[in-house]
């Protein structure tokens, strides 16, 4: 019994450990994203059509997206004032007249999760120093736009999807709020907060509200938003290839969903793929629900945000997977606030992933 108590005890404390050198930085990324998801859940509780705007590249943005990249980046900036933030959003479209609706509506629900418990549950809450003062729409504003930076090959940068799969928010399906740090040019700590997520995808009564954690060298968790304890998560064995299920996006804008059936097919796979929005995906895989990520580029020269892939990459890492883009490269998070030297990508059990990109490689030649 006290053997069993002390394994748990080390599951649930290895992350935060003297073994973890970003142990700091995982207990804060940590706190911001169960905040930050809290308070997307709120929002997507109370969902009204004015609560999205639609941005320069068409791609619509929620009161959810701007609350989360305000509250993130308040407290990353506080601990850690000289890290960079790659955040995705910006306050440009919240100053102007048409927007005052929604700019009000975030500092809304931006004050009432400072407030509020949510991301407070560790030995020491890091949110304890910023306080519970109301802040005005300036100060958040602010908080937003400090997610302007630039990832480079050297030195140490946040990557913040405050929400992924905003299209899939939008749709009552899945989202997440992806944080990672990058540390010249790789990811080395992944924390995802997916409101939507069930902790057990096989029970459907299971609590939903899953958070993954993930760290170079000291592996990849889950826990649920209410309970602190950490448990070790692992892809599945593969048998066959045959037997492999992939995972792919809702949205067939984003990713080439014929080419995916044509790699399925050349591997024997008969199973439909699951789609699914946002990096819940590299979640589900790292956890077993599936075996393969695929997504290849609709249109020649769009470049993945980093944002949309840094802390899928550590946690499939860790869980026993290897990411790569289409070509087989390593993707290099260290050029800016895209993946501009990579194309497409494509994340499998480690056991797989050679077999499963030479696949990509043949429908992409057939194509
Ligand atoms: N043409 C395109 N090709 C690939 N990804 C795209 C895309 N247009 C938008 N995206 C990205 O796809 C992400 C969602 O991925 P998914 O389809 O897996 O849910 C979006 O993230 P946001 O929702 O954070 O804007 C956005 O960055
Ligand atoms: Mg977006
Ligand atoms: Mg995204
Ligand atoms: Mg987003």
């Amino acid at each position: 019994m006290l053997a069993r108590l002390g394994a748990l005890r080390r599951q649930m404390t290895s992350l935060t450990s003297a073994t973890n050198p970003y142990a700091k930085e995982t207990a804060v990324a940590i706190s911001a994203v169960l905040k930050a998801s809290l308070v997307a859940d709120r929002v997507f509780q109370k969902l009204v059509s004015t609560d999205s705007v639609t941005k320069d590249d068409k791609s619509p943005v929620t009161v959810g997206d701007y609350t989360a990249q305000a509250l993130v980046s308040t407290l990353l900036h506080h601990h850690f004032p000289s890290y960079g933030i790659v955040g995705e959003e910006d306050s440009k479209d919240l100053k102007t007249v048409q927007q005052k609706v929604l700019s009000d509506k975030i500092v809304h629900f931006a004050n009432w999760a400072l407030d509020s418990q949510a991301g407070t549950d560790q030995d020491h809450s890091y949110w304890s120093p910023i306080g519970k003062e109301q802040r005005t729409e300036t100060e958040w504003h602010e908080a937003i736009d400090r997610g302007n930076a630039e990832s480079a090959a050297t030195g140490r940068t946040w990557a913040l999807d405050p929400i992924d799969g905003t299209k899939g928010f939008l749709r009552k399906g899945q989202y997440a709020v992806c944080l990672a740090l990058i540390q010249d040019g790789e990811p080395v700590l992944g924390v995802t907060g997916c409101p939507n997520l069930p902790i057990d995808f096989e029970d459907n009564t299971s609590s939903k509200g899953t958070l993954f954690v993930a760290v170079k060298g000291q592996g990849a968790y889950q826990r649920s938003f209410d309970n602190e304890q950490l448990t070790p998560i692992h892809f599945a064995p593969i048998g066959s290839l045959a037997d492999a299920s992939f995972c792919e996006s809702v949205e067939a804008g984003h990713s080439d969903q014929s080419t995916n059936a044509r790699i399925a097919s050349l591997l024997g796979i008969t199973k439909q793929p699951t789609r699914m929005d946002s990096q819940a995906k590299y979640c589900s895989i790292s956890r077993g629900d599936g075996d393969i990520y695929l997504r290849l580029p609709v249109k020649a020269g769009y470049q993945e945000k980093i944002w949309d892939h840094a802390s899928g990459t550590v946690l499939v890492g860790e869980a026993g997977g290897i990411v790569t883009d289409m070509h087989g490269k390593k993707l290099d998070f260290g050029q800016g606030r895209t993946l501009k030297a990579n194309q497409g990508v494509v994340a499998a059990n480690k056991d797989v992933h050679a077999k499963v990109l030479r696949a990509v490689q043949q429908a992409l030649a057939d194509k």
